[in-house]
């Protein structure tokens, strides 16, 4: 891993117009290739993390810095360019459903598109034989004609990763990516996700309620309480003491 950080996020702080301070000021650094995984208990403020990294939320205050730039505050076309790298796989926010599952992994190819061609939807010969072999990757290259709103939870999640890497992400955002999946497609999800980062060497944060899925997959454990940073370590580190401290009681468990 190189030394210089994918992003840098100093001192974010995020109070929404009702007065609700959800970051009272966070600061992490996460390095290219690396698997992070925030864990914390309903409402520590996981998501509006997230959220403000991608600029879905303004932030309140703080600094942002993505490959090398100060995205604190873009808009416009410097937004869209920021975004450029940045894959998201948010629940509800994710497929376009009347769309194939091909098409979906092709939409990751607009930023790098004309408007007009992607307006029209004119992918290169290059562009589509690489999103078939990205499905192929996920293990959905028979799938490949289905409307995105005909494929299971987790099939969705996993064209959400594909399209990830057909945009060349170099930071994949993932918000409770296994929230409403059996255990099963849980573990099928969150093992192509860690796959295609060391694979691909896409760094990855992921917002996770399972502990035991956090411990499993990440080199580095995040532990938002209130909004602050409780704990920050490696999954080994983890002790019933630090779960007991963000949630107050025991993790949730993988029950299979
Ligand atoms: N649009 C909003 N307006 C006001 N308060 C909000 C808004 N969105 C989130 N919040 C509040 O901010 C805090 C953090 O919420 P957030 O969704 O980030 O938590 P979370 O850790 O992701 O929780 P969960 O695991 O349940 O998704 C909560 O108190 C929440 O009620």
């Amino acid at each position: 891993m190189s030394s210089t950080p994918i992003l840098s996020v100093s001192d974010l702080k995020k109070t929404f117009p009702d007065g609700t301070r959800a970051l009272k000021g966070v600061s992490i650094d996460v390095m290219p290739g690396e698997f992070l995984v925030m864990i914390g208990s309903s409402g520590a403020g996981k998501s509006t993390f997230l959220r403000c990294t991608n600029h879905l939320f303004k932030p309140t205050s703080g600094k942002i810095v993505f490959e090398g730039k100060d995205i604190s505050a873009v808009k416009g076309r410097a937004l869209r360019d920021a975004r450029k790298h940045l894959g998201m796989i948010f629940q509800g926010y994710n497929l376009v459903k009347r769309l194939t599952t091909l098409e979906n992994v092709l939409l990751g190819r607009l930023g790098y598109m004309s408007s007009i061609t992607g307006a029209l939807g004119i992918y290169s010969r290059e562009d589509r034989l690489r999103a078939v072999d990205l499905l192929e990757r996920v293990g959905l290259g028979e799938q490949r004609f289905k409307r995105a709103d005909q494929l299971s939870g987790g099939q969705q999640q996993r064209v959400g990763i594909a399209r990830a890497i057909a945009q060349q992400a170099r930071l994949i955002l993932a918000d409770e990516p296994i929230a409403s999946l059996d255990p099963k497609a849980s573990d099928t999800v969150m093992s192509y996700l860690h796959q295609v980062s060391r694979e691909e060497g896409i760094a990855c944060i992921v917002n996770l309620h399972q502990v035991d899925y956090a411990k499993k997959y990440a080199d580095r454990i995040v532990g938002l309480k209130d909004g602050e940073i409780a704990f920050l370590g490696s999954p080994e580190d983890v002790t019933d003491e630090v779960i007991k401290n963000l949630y107050g009681e025991k993790g949730d468990k993988i029950d299979d």
